[in-house]
């Protein structure tokens, strides 16, 4: 596999947001989000066996996994990765481009899958059949940049979305992100609001964190 980065942090996003968490950075992303804060994953790597990186990810003593990228459904050993972690809680965050489908939806995996907005440059990437298979547990990122992007958001939520938990994010540094909420409650959306508390945490730039 290959691997960008591997590390203890707190997870920064999503309903785990506070606990220590190991993340699985691989390489390597078939979008090229105008927004993007992790360009070095593109192509800065290390091939490292399955097994390495599970006695890695293994080694930190925390039972929370977040496999990130990059786009991390890209690469198939993933499949066997997946299985060797089956008493950890891991939570696959992908871009949304990738049919999910493929993938094991284990009761200890629960994706975060994002949706494009139009101020990513990727929208028309959005695999939009994956809303048929997110569960309860599953989460769908949105991350805005303005209120076009809200309102293209809010109306394909109203045309395909079916389970799961639904969080609004700004793009770091382009919007207000009170006005994300503004434009929620005034809607009386009934979803989550996000920032990334690793960026308030940190340098917004620092890698490993
Ligand atoms: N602390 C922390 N939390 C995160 N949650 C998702 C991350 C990501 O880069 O996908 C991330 C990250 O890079 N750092
Ligand atoms: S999907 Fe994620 S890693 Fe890939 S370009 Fe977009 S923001 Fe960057
Ligand atoms: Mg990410």
């Amino acid at each position: 596999m290959k691997v960008n980065e591997i590390f203890l942090s707190i997870q920064g996003e999503g309903i785990s947001t506070g606990y220590p968490t190991v993340f699985l950075r691989l390489a390597g992303c078939n979008l090229r989000c105008r927004y993007c804060d992790t360009s070095y994953s593109y192509a800065e790597g290390e091939e490292m066996t399955v097994e390495e990186v599970f006695k890695k990810v293994t080694s930190y003593g925390y039972k929370r996994v977040c496999l990130t990228g990059g786009e991390p459904l890209l690469q198939q050993e993933i499949k066997i990765l997946l299985a060797a972690l089956k008493e950890y809680e891991i939570n696959i965050e992908t871009n949304g481009s990738v049919d999910i489908c493929l993938f094991p939806l284990g009761e200890n995996h629960r994706f975060t899958m994002d949706i494009k907005t139009p101020s990513s440059g990727e929208a028309d990437s959005n695999c939009l059949s994956n809303f048929k298979y997110l569960r309860e547990k599953d989460e769908i990122k949105i991350v805005l940049g303005d209120y076009q992007d809200y309102l293209w958001a809010r109306d394909l939520l109203k045309q395909h979305y079916k389970k799961g938990i639904i969080t609004f994010s700004p793009i770091y540094n382009r919007i207000d992100p009170k006005k994300i909420v503004q434009w929620m409650l005034e809607d009386r959306i009934d979803a989550r609001f996000q920032l990334q508390l690793h960026k308030i945490l940190w340098h917004p730039e620092a890698r490993g964190v």
